[in-house]
């Protein structure tokens, strides 16, 4: 894998036709078991479970071996609740171990935003949500922009995500070619806080790495921190100074994210 992506996702949902959705879950299906992707985290946004075809992408790719489910349109608790039945079932059939299937619940309405927290905390499996901006700003009868259409939705799924100690993923970005716009709101969503942005393009890939990975300055001074940490601890102080600012213990965890992340993505370019 050339690109280096986090994980991949295969969609059966809006981005197959109606047409081409038994087509579509067979290439699925056999993409899942190939030795391609075996080292790589695999993703499948199924159909919503109220369509004829929600169930059978189901019980498809997990028999396939997906690691994580997509729901999409996830309005409620409930939602989840009726996909965990369905996995348990599922997993027990085809001999999976019971609550391997992970889950990922995409907020794409008003009703979604409002129940995120509850959504948030509905299941164990839940490694993390995101937000869906084109069919939430319908629903909110707006259009994408800047942003401001989803200043509230973006607040209040990260929010529920940290409430949850669960993952929070941002829109994606449809118009590959504009480069800057698309750094832009990367830009603004990890300052919030994301974890990550959902992503339509490979060339969004290294773009969303680097903004992510910590400058050579932040990691120099994380070093320094934790150094001045260590020896703090050595010296039986609590709270430390480095250049007349306090270390304690949030700035010393803060110092280690940011070395994990430089291990995970390198140093920004
Ligand atoms: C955007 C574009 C048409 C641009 O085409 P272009 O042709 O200009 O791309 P190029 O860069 O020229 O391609 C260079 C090389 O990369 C290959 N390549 C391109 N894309 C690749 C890819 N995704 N995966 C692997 N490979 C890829 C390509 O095959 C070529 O390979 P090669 O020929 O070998 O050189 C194309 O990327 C694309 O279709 N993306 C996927 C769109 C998608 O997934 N939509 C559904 C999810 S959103 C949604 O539903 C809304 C949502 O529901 C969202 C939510 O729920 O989050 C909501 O409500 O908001
Ligand atoms: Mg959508």
């Amino acid at each position: 894998f050339i690109y280096k992506p986090d994980s991949i996702m295969f969609d059966l949902e809006d981005a197959v036709s109606l047409r081409e959705k038994d087509s579509a879950r067979l290439l699925v299906f056999h993409a899942l078991q190939h030795p391609m992707y075996r080292e790589i985290e695999k993703v499948v946004r199924i159909n919503p479970l109220n369509t004829p075809f929600g169930l059978p992408d189901l019980e498809a790719v997990v028999r396939a071996g997906v690691d994580v489910i997509r729901l999409p349109k996830t309005d409620s608790p409930e939602d989840i609740a009726e996909l965990e039945t369905h996995l348990e079932r599922i997993e027990k059939a085809c001999g999976r171990e019971p609550g391997s299937t992970r889950i990922m619940a995409a907020i794409e309405s008003a009703i979604g935003v409002i129940n995120a927290v509850a959504i948030a905390r509905s299941s164990p499996r839940l490694i993390g949500i995101a937000l869906a901006a084109f069919d939430y700003v319908m629903d909110m009868q707006t259009e994408r922009g800047d942003g401001t259409e989803l200043f509230y939705a973006r607040c209040a799924v990260l929010h529920a995500a940290r409430a949850a100690g669960i993952d929070a993923f941002d829109v994606v970005w449809s118009d590959v070619n504009d480069e800057a716009g698309f750094l832009r709101e990367v830009e603004l969503i990890r300052k919030m806080g994301f974890n990550g942005k959902s992503l339509v393009n490979p060339r969004q890939i290294d773009l969303l790495h680097n903004a992510y990975a910590p400058t050579q300055q932040e990691v120099d001074h994380a070093k320094r921190v934790i150094e001045a940490a260590e020896e703090g601890e050595r010296n039986g102080l609590g709270v430390v100074s480095l250049n007349g600012k306090m270390v304690d213990a949030p700035i010393i965890d803060h110092a280690q994210r940011v070395l994990e992340r430089a291990a995970a993505s390198g140093v920004r370019q």
